[in-house]
């Protein structure tokens, strides 16, 4: 019997040998093996290909698509390929078993050992990154000592409605839903909250916000590893922890505690995102290590968790977020947008492989 393309048997055993050729750092499992691959067909010689993913995969997508389309062609003699991707997010199980937050398939938390070392910046490019189309995303500000979501999103004079007296309607921004401690209270008054009220306000800033269906919601944790931030790692039904520093080593001594923290209450750590780990300058574009080299890769060797991606000191990463408009949307086709795409699917394809899917019915919680 003769081979013909245009028949869908024939096709797939051309297709799917190809595409479970294909290997990316980010893949554990091939395309077949995952089951990603839906449909191919050849239309009017052109050949058209579902993917559906379980984890958001920026990147990868746009690698497979660059390696794979010449290959497709020629082994089907197609003209073009034409992709459809799509995403089915895997909800995956959370710390305690805990159940998950109404609408909300998984949650991310961003935390960092001391203040100041840009875990705000990442939480939200991090999360605008995670929000390609067809994923949805959802950052709430948990940070009670600096909540600057607000002002990095431009929504600083806004604030939560409550259609039933009860619930926050979540602000949405740049395709994000959003919520934050910094619309509720002043920042004078966050400050002095003691430990137990700031943990129960926070808790309640989860449950009580009317989040739309989310495939990930990110959690700008309060800096530090003391009572707040235990009592926070216990209670929210987080799916994984991101630890941001910078390589200078009191920061780092900082992030190892935060490590160290996560462990004791069995949150997995997904990795390490080292920040302003160099600087660059924006006149001749002269790059210094100023706080230091290696350090997130020594603490990652220490703890056996990977480094997530490195994001270089740059006076534009600042001057768009005190403009509020974050540089991943900005810029979505510059150097940096693709570091925070990077590092947003190290997140997302770690958090798929280290987890336990579960299914979709336990995530749903009523209040
Ligand atoms: N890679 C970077 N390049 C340039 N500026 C940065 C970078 N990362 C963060 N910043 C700037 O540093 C300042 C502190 O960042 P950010 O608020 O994200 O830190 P943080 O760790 O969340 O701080 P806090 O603990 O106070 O909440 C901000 O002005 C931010 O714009």
């Amino acid at each position: 019997m003769s081979f013909d393309p245009s028949h869908s048997h024939d096709l797939r055993d051309i297709v799917n040998p190809l595409l479970a050729e294909f290997s990316h750092p980010t893949l554990r499992k091939n395309l077949v093996e995952l089951g990603a691959i839906r449909h191919a067909v050849l239309l009017d010689q052109v050949l058209h290909i579902e993917l559906t993913l379980p984890f958001a995969w920026p990147q990868g997508s746009q690698a497979l698509q660059a390696w794979a389309s010449p290959l497709l062609c020629e082994a089907t003699g197609a003209t073009a390929v034409d992709w459809h991707l799509d995403y089915a997010i895997a909800t995956l199980q959370r710390v305690k078993k805990l159940p998950g937050c109404r609408g909300v398939k998984n949650i991310i938390a961003v935390s960092s050992g001391k203040g100041g070392v840009g875990k705000s910046s990442t939480a939200l490019n991090v999360a605008l990154a995670l929000a390609t189309p067809g994923v949805k995303v959802g950052v709430l500000d948990a940070d009670i000592y600096g909540p600057s979501i607000p002002q990095m999103l431009g929504t600083a004079e806004q604030r939560p409605s409550s259609p039933d007296g009860k619930h926050m309607a979540p602000i949405l921004s740049y395709g994000l839903a959003t919520n934050s401690i910094g619309y509720l209270v002043t920042d004078d008054n966050a400050m002095i909250w003691r430990g137990p009220m700031a943990s129960k306000a926070l808790l309640q800033l989860l449950n009580e916000t009317l989040w739309p269906d989310l495939d990930y919601l990110v959690v700008d944790m309060p800096p530090g590893t003391g009572d707040i931030q235990l009592t926070l790692a216990q209670n929210i039904p987080v799916t994984g922890a991101v630890v941001v520093t910078t390589p200078q080593d009191v920061a780092l001594l900082d992030a190892r505690k935060g490590v160290v923290m996560f462990n004791k209450v069995d949150v997995p750590v997904l990795g390490i995102v080292e920040n302003m780990s160099i600087h660059i300058c924006q006149h001749c574009g002269h790059q210094e290590a100023i706080f230091g080299e290696a350090g997130a890769q020594t603490l990652s060797d220490d703890y056996g968790v990977p480094v997530l991606g490195k994001v270089p000191l740059h006076r534009r990463l600042r001057e768009d977020l005190d403009a509020g408009i974050p540089t991943v949307v900005r810029d979505p086709e510059g150097e940096f947008s693709d570091i925070y795409r990077e590092i947003a699917e190290n997140i997302a394809t770690q958090l798929y492989w280290q987890g336990e899917i579960i299914p979709e019915d336990i995530a749903i919680r009523t209040l």
